[in-house]
């Protein structure tokens, strides 16, 4: 089988807007980051290698199969959305951590008990049958990378997954997605949350403007946002 994330000559044109143009990548490192400003369109890229939106033309493969075949994606990808809401779909923790694994053929009295152990692991037993309206932001992205994980997928995308989190709670995210192995792919406006990555992607308006190891990239990336922070206003977004 094919390794790794293809896209060939990939664009994406929403609503009459061209979102991505061009893209050519073929993505195998464990740890990639995806920087750009807002708008720059990381969110567009995600959702098109996760199959959520088709591209407008191009290819895309992941791990050999095309990203809307949904069987062959269970298990080849998991997506942290930055907005826990347009994630979870059920009313209590229990239920939405079982889902994915009964999506994955796993019985349901078997996904229940899988998804238990991982609340009993995280000491957090107690959410079980917590509605998940009340849980806060935070505790909701938690509880969607806890789902994701449970899939086990080889990819995990993730769309800047400390932005709602407390900071003790971002070194614990920090120190699990570090031990993950998975291959992750991770947006982010910080620099810093990129740096020990093999390889950084930086998208500026749809378009690839620098891929390269973290050391090439990020100067780079830095100095052109400090110079547009020094004036007044992106117009051009
Ligand atoms: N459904 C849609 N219809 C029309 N335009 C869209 C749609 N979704 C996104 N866009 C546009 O695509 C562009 C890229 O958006 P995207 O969310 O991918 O950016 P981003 O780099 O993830 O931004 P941010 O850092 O703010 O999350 C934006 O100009 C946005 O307005």
């Amino acid at each position: 089988m094919e390794s790794g994330i293809h896209l060939q000559d990939v664009s994406l044109t929403l609503q009459g807007k061209p979102v991505l143009a061009g893209i050519t990548l073929h993505l195998t490192e464990p740890r990639i980051g995806l920087i750009g400003r807002n708008g720059s369109g990381k969110t567009s890229l995600l959702r098109l290698i996760a199959g959520l939106v088709a591209p407008t033309s191009g290819s895309l493969r992941v791990e050999g199969a095309r990203p809307s075949d949904r069987k062959a994606m269970l298990g080849a990808l998991g997506i942290l959305f930055q907005n826990p809401d347009h994630q979870i779909l059920f009313p209590t923790v229990i239920e939405e951590l079982a889902f994915g694994l009964i999506q994955q053929g796993i019985p349901k009295p078997q996904a229940l008990t899988r998804a238990r152990a991982a609340l009993a692991a995280e000491g957090r037993a107690h959410w079980e049958n917590a509605p998940t309206h009340s849980l806060s932001q935070g505790q909701r992205q938690y509880l969607c990378l806890l789902s994701v994980l449970l899939m086990q997928p080889r990819w995990l995308l993730l769309d800047e997954p400390f932005a709602a989190l407390d900071l003790p709670t971002q070194a614990r995210l920090r120190r699990r997605l570090d031990a993950l192995p998975q291959r992750l792919v991770t947006i982010s406006h910080a620099p810093e949350a990129v740096q020990a990555c093999q390889r950084v992607l930086w998208l500026e308006e749809g378009r690839l403007r620098a891929d390269g190891a973290p050391d090439q990239v990020l100067p780079e990336f830095g100095a052109e946002m400090a110079r547009r922070g020094a004036v007044d206003a992106d117009t051009d977004l």
